[in-house]
């Protein structure tokens, strides 16, 4: 593509008018998985890596969806079949309404310039300035000099790193070469933005400052992440979806607040505990023991504002049980309210019962931590 033929395209600057996308005229996914498997072949005597089975679902224009799965779950490989970087053994990935894997040749590098990336260990040249590195996808893209040089002054300013221009990665901190690097990924006005494991090197305050210029980003310019983690934290601050993978499968998948209120594989579970199993206050953990004691101690799940008083006066007046709020703690994921709600409920074992039966009948997710004394 010719340099003048780029120069159709509006300017990205945040706060300033972007692209109008007509999502009458668009149909609803960015990128759809349609029955996926992705097999490694057998090599030298090893054998033959089923990373990827079964795999069957969209990801909406402009959304934030996180996928999530731990070390070998296959998510590396979900991202390289989204880039084309890797064809999948059997189904179809679909960008933006083109197979990509069906792309080769120039039609796949034509289609890979609408799907940026952002790496963990940000992968910037050494011997580049920050501006040189935002500037190498559009001079590969044939862009002239001073398109390129106004560009790359936009989309410093756009990662809140003007200043770094003339800047080395070496003199750099991890947080602002990740800016260098979601520059050079927007360089190309992008649809979808790739961001696999982009703040695992980070400390969390980074983390947080990047994934608000992401949130900023998708906002401002539409563009669809995929966010590849091994953190529910990122996903919690960040995603409105999310998918989980194990073993090469979609094994849940959903808006986020839903995943969080009702987990429903083990999986999720799991990571789930990583990033709620800290939120009781120290004072109330210590206190908390397996004997039975005065009150049982359960934790609930609950969404929507106001949620959690609605929750204990139903359980006054249908249950008969005069329960106390231990502790209480909400959180906005996925744009809506949710709250981890620690309930005392007096009455022994049979009231601790009784409360658990009606929270599984009620749909609430539901877990007995013990007693206090
Ligand atoms: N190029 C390859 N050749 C052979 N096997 C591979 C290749 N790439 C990945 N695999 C295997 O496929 C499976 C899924 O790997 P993948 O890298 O997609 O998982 P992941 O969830 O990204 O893991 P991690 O978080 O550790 O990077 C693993 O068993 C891995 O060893």
């Amino acid at each position: 593509m010719k340099a003048a033929s780029m120069n159709a395209h509006p300017s990205l600057v945040i706060g300033q008018p972007i692209e109008i996308r007509d999502a009458a005229a668009q149909p609803e996914a960015m990128v759809r998985f349609e029955t996926v498997s992705k097999t490694y072949p057998a090599y030298r005597g090893k054998p033959g890596v089923v990373a990827l089975q079964g795999i069957d679902f969209a990801i909406a224009r402009g959304s934030i969806t996180g996928v999530i799965g731990r070390s070998g779950a296959g998510k590396s490989s979900l991202v390289r079949l989204i880039n084309g970087l890797e064809k999948p053994t059997t189904g179809r990935v679909v960008v933006d309404n083109r197979d990509i894997s069906a792309l080769t040749g120039r039609d796949l590098r034509l289609a890979q310039r609408s799907i940026g990336m952002i790496f963990q260990h940000f992968n910037l040249l050494s011997s580049r300035t920050a501006a040189d590195n935002i500037a190498l996808p559009l001079e590969i893209a044939g862009w002239s000099k001073a398109d390129i040089k106004t560009r790359v002054t936009e989309l410093l300013a756009l990662v809140g790193i003007a200043d770094k221009h003339d800047r080395y990665p070496s003199e750099l901190s991890g947080g602002q070469k990740q800016r260098v690097g979601i520059a050079r990924a927007l360089a190309t006005r992008p649809d979808v933005l790739l961001s696999d494991e982009a703040t695992s090197a980070l400390d969390p305050q980074t983390t947080r400052a990047i994934l608000d210029l992401l949130a900023n980003i998708n906002r401002e310019l539409g563009v669809t992440i995929v966010l590849i983690t091994h953190e529910m934290s990122v996903v919690r601050q960040l995603a409105k979806e999310v998918v989980v993978l194990d073993a090469g499968h979609v094994v849940e998948s959903g808006h986020v607040a839903d995943i969080f209120t009702h987990p429903k594989h083990p999986i999720t579970q799991s990571f789930l505990a990583e990033v709620t199993g800290d939120s009781l206050p120290v004072s109330l953990a210590s206190r908390i023991v397996q004997e039975p004691g005065s009150q049982a101690v359960i934790r609930v799940q609950v969404r929507g504002a106001g949620a959690g008083d609605t929750l204990i006066a139903r359980l006054a007046r249908e249950l008969g049980l005069d329960v106390s709020l231990l502790s209480a703690r909400i959180d906005e994921i996925g744009g809506q309210h949710v709250g981890s709600l620690v309930l005392g409920i007096p009455g022994g074992e049979g009231a601790a019962a009784r409360t658990q039966a009606w929270l599984s009948h009620h749909q609430f997710s539901a877990e007995r931590l013990g007693y206090v004394a």
